[in-house]
């Protein structure tokens, strides 16, 4: 079989990018690590799929980790996903709905920067009363679409990512759907830098959207910093992330941030 695909980045997240609106493609979990193979394939962090949808949404959303396993969401795919599926409308637009396993959300292209509506957060759970090894800072936990826990470092620049990330990600507490692994130093009240370790790649990746919706909200809470908060990602880019409050729950919330082609081909499998 052919596949033909764009890949995508959004700020270095990299994301195979598939048009299967007429379902063409049936893949299974073996074929897209294959695809996502750095060595052997196209090489990518996660697969992103535009489906049809027979709700209201223009589209339906399919993300799968590089493990080739389905993760209900994902913040960078979803900015690479609203440019991608922008140019499928019949009509020209600037605001694409799409659904994904963690509801109804939209994206909107703004000149190189596209703006993801995300789901409301659940399950905030601040200073767990469990240990990882090497860390001796409090790791609150939430829900932005998929799970992420969340450490404030002083040292963010030294830390090993891959070994405290792996802790935390299989931690027992977690078990068995895993967690994101999210580290977070304050570089003013408003403004932080990120590092991010993801469920599925099993490994540091150069951002996670849903890790910085996270890290984001959680410094709010800890220095009442206003919304949008800036966000520094390994791969160098800054982006935003926005929020409002109703009592004590976020809601509104939206990430901000760019959403490349890098190139497009056909790989046969
Ligand atoms: N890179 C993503 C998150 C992708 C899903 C995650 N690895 C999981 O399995 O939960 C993002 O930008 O949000």
């Amino acid at each position: 079989m052919i596949i033909s695909f764009t890949k995508m980045n959004g700020a270095g997240n990299d994301f195979v990018v598939l048009d299967n609106r007429d379902l063409a493609y049936n893949l299974s979990k073996e074929q897209i690590a294959f695809l996502c193979d750095r060595h052997r394939g196209i090489g990518a962090d996660g697969l992103l799929a535009a489906e049809p949808t027979d709700g209201e949404a223009d589209f339906r959303f399919r993300y799968y980790n590089a493990d080739g396993g389905e993760a209900e969401m994902c913040g960078n795919g979803a900015r690479c996903f609203g440019r991608f599926t922008a140019s499928l409308l019949p009509e020209p637009a600037d605001v694409v709905s799409f659904e994904t396993i963690a509801g109804t959300l939209s994206a909107k292209l703004i000149g190189e920067d596209v703006e993801v509506a995300m789901s409301d957060p659940f399950d905030m759970q601040a200073e767990l009363a469990i240990e990882v090894e090497g860390l001796s800072y409090p790791i609150h936990s939430v829900n932005t679409g998929v799970p992420h826990t969340v450490a404030f470092v002083p040292n963010l620049a030294e830390l090993d990512v891959v070994k405290l990330g792996a802790a935390v990600r299989y931690h027992p507490h977690f078990a068995p759907a895993g967690t994101n692994a999210n580290f977070a130093q304050v570089i003013e009240t408003g403004h932080i830098a990120i590092r991010t370790y993801e469920r599925g790649v099993e490994g540091e990746t150069l951002a996670c959207g849903t890790g910085m919706v996270a890290c984001a909200l959680y410094h709010h809470l800890l220095t009442e910093a206003p919304s949008p908060i800036k966000v520094d990602v390994a791969g160098g880019e800054t982006l935003l992330i926005g929020f409002e409050k109703s009592g004590d729950d976020f809601v509104n919330v939206t990430l901000t941030g760019p959403a490349v082609v890098t190139f497009t081909g056909e790989i046969e499998i």
